[in-house]
């Protein structure tokens, strides 16, 4: 349907003067909305309740129909599409999952594909390697059907699904929200993990800032009526808030936020030579871990494969000079 479809990698979305006004409604929730999306980016809607990042995500893959306005995704125009049609090459992840009850892991996973004529023997591959990917061991979870399942491996499958028919664009709702801290965090790892391979063009819902930071190429915090407050990458958006509304969204934690977007690997070591007595910290850890680990020491240094990393360093990558380099200046 879409060019990419051939190898799946991610296309262009774009929204043009998008509005929906729901009827009864006095204000319309999503007003005038332009937006481009790049092909193969992850970008997060982050806003308040109420603030349309849902109606406008719905109207991309027309579960909503737009009051006025045009999609585009691949340069195609989504409201000349047969709605059924469009939503084959959609892949869509929710937070209540929406898990058919009454089909097994396997059949929920393989709908999509099944409904898009594949052969059975496809079918049948895709979905192990889709649960293995999603690490749900196969022959443990492929006849299982939903109630059997944790809140987090039915969110696994819900992803799993989304991705059955290997669509170029995925519309991802809160997809880890009803699930706990811990398994909310290694959900986001895989999917940070998948997405590195996959380059979807996906857009994904959240409240959650850190997990727009985490995973997000780029962030729209949008307000009312999905007017975009700003839109641009995590670590811009951190760096150069747009206004006090866009900074009331970052919080008190901006440079703690900052630490956690680098890793122990993009700065400068003070010594090549590892240090095996000092803390040890993962090379691909976040310079907010190495902070915490330096913090929980009482150190001012911490030791990766790759050499001594300091205090100091974590304050230049963050733009501040450390407490020694403000005495050193003073003299
Ligand atoms: N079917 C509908 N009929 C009438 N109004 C609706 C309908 N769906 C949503 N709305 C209204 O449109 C506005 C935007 O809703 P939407 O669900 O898009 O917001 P949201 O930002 O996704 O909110 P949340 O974060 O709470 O999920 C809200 O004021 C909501 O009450």
């Amino acid at each position: 349907m879409f060019e990419s479809d051939r190898d799946a990698e991610g296309v262009r979305i774009e929204l043009r003067a998008l509005t929906k006004h729901y009827p009864g409604q006095p204000a319309p929730a999503v007003d005038n909305v332009t937006m481009d999306i790049p092909a193969g980016e992850l970008v997060v809607f982050v806003g308040p309740s109420g603030c349309g990042k849902t109606t406008t995500m719905k109207m991309i893959n027309r579960l909503v129909e737009p009051t006025s306005g045009e999609i585009r995704i691949g340069g195609r125009d989504v409201l000349s599409l047969n709605p059924d049609e469009l939503r084959r090459h959609i892949g869509y992840a929710i937070q209540q999952v929406g898990l058919f009850p009454h089909l097994t892991v396997a059949q929920n996973i393989g709908l999509v594909p099944k409904l898009l004529g594949w052969p059975q023997p496809r079918i049948a591959a895709r979905v192990e390697e889709l649960l293995a990917l999603v690490h749900l061991e196969p022959s443990a979870f492929h006849d299982r059907y939903p109630r059997q399942l944790s809140g987090g491996q039915q969110q696994r499958v819900g992803v799993a699904r989304a991705l059955a028919a290997d669509p170029p664009v995925m519309l991802m709702d809160e997809p880890f929200g009803a699930t706990d801290p811990i398994t909310r965090e290694h959900l986001q790892n895989e999917f940070v993990r998948l997405q590195k391979q996959l380059r979807k063009t996906i857009i994904f819902v959240t409240h959650d800032f850190e997990e727009a930071i985490k995973l997000g190429d780029r962030i729209a915090v949008l307000r009312e009526g999905s007017h975009i407050a700003q839109y641009d990458t995590p670590a811009a958006i951190l760096d150069r808030p747009a206004d006090d509304y866009v900074a009331g969204f970052i919080g008190q934690d901006a440079t703690l936020k900052r630490l956690a977007l680098l890793r122990v690997t993009d700065v400068p070591v003070t010594d090549s030579l590892p240090d095996p007595r000092l803390p040890q910290i993962a090379a691909d850890a976040s310079l907010r871990e190495a902070l915490d680990l330096m913090l929980a020491h009482g150190t001012d240094r911490c030791s990766s494969t790759a050499g001594v990393l300091s205090y100091a360093t974590l304050c230049a990558a963050v733009g501040n000079r450390s407490q020694e380099e403000l005495v050193a200046g003073d003299r």
